[in-house]
């Protein structure tokens, strides 16, 4: 793949790390990612998208797991596809779980890290590194099954780093996550990213993408269908109200101190909590836990929805 070919959009900073060749994925008749040309360069980059856009499929294109029907991919211009070499310069934080649930923390790690070619040794002390560096120091000797969501989270995000990969794919890292774990694991994606390392984040929620990083490739039915900055993005995401869904112990109670503020155009109640529309979803972010804590309500849940996301794509694919 020649880099002179022009016109194909860099996203990300820098020299170009990956490039991606016309690459479309199908699943039998359903399309997984259709078509996509572009160059990822170094820093963080969102990968944004409703569920099903094609965000999995993408990285698991990108990683070599998955061979595209057409087109490829390459990583400092190899092929990614059957290529183990490209293997230990890139990182995979999986969606899924996929624990040994017996194992600790420290042994999980150092296990994948030894898979990756280190001697029994050198894999624990780079696994030590990782472990301390997402914060879990504490919990490395504890098996993984009793570790809390966010803590899983966390152990798969150490595993990815033990062997310092020039390159971080991670998918939907924050799912699961309490604020406090999610500020934490947000605060090292940017390190890395600052570091000069290329990182792939996933995400169908803009909030939680923008906090990381202002580079953002827009993804819907398997089309990469805007990139670049997130302002322009943010702008379009604007005209619409943002969505957020909450669970409380006391729903009508909160929801009528919520519904006080201009900026919450409208409360909807539901099976299990309500869903408030705002024209300032961050204000709004950092009022709900501030006003649950004021007022005694205990908060169950308070989550983004997609469908303000979901008015943006209708938008932009009209
Ligand atoms: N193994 C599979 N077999 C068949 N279809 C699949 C498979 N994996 C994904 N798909 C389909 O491919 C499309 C893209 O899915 P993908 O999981 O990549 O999206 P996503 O953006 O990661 O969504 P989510 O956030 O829900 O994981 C969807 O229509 C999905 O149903």
């Amino acid at each position: 793949m020649s880099e002179k070919e022009k016109n194909i959009p860099l996203i990300g900073s820098g020299d170009p790390v990956i490039a991606v060749r016309r690459a479309s994925l199908w699943y039998g008749q359903v399309i997984g990612i259709n078509d996509i040309t572009l160059d990822i360069g170094s820093g963080v980059i969102g990968l944004l998208g409703p569920n099903g856009a094609g965000k999995s499929t993408f990285m698991k294109v990108l990683t070599g797991q998955l061979h595209p029907s057409t087109g490829g991919v390459a990583i400092h211009g190899k092929l990614v596809w059957n290529n183990p070499e490209i293997m230990s310069k890139v990182g995979f934080v999986p969606e899924q779980d996929a624990f040994y649930e017996e194992m600790t923390g420290l042994e999980f790690v150092t296990f994948l890290t030894q898979l990756q070619g280190f001697s029994k040794e050198k894999a624990a002390e780079l696994a030590k590194d990782a472990i301390a560096e997402v914060s879990l120091t504490k919990e490395q000797d504890r098996p993984i099954h009793t570790y809390s969501k966010g803590m899983r989270q966390r152990i798969k995000i150490a595993q990815a780093l033990a062997h310092k990969p020039q390159i971080l794919f991670m998918d939907e890292p924050l799912t699961g996550t309490d604020p406090v774990g999610r500020r934490h694991i947000i605060e090292l994606i940017k390190k890395v990213g600052e570091q000069g390392s290329t990182v792939i984040v996933s995400s169908h929620i803009l909030h939680e993408v923008e906090q990381m990083t202002s580079n953002i490739l827009l993804i819907n039915k398997g089309r990469v269908i805007a990139d670049g900055n997130v302002y322009r993005i943010r702008e379009m995401i604007d005209e619409h109200p943002h969505t957020i869904f909450i669970e409380a112990d006391k729903n009508r109670e909160f929801a009528a101190l919520l519904s006080k503020f201009d900026d919450v155009v409208e409360i909807r109640f539901l099976e299990r909590g309500f869903q408030i529309a705002t024209r300032n979803p961050d204000a709004c972010y950092d009022r709900i836990p501030r006003m649950a804590l004021e007022h005694k309500i205990e908060l169950k849940q308070y989550a983004s929805q997609d469908n303000n996301l979901m008015a943006v794509f209708n938008y932009l694919v009209r």
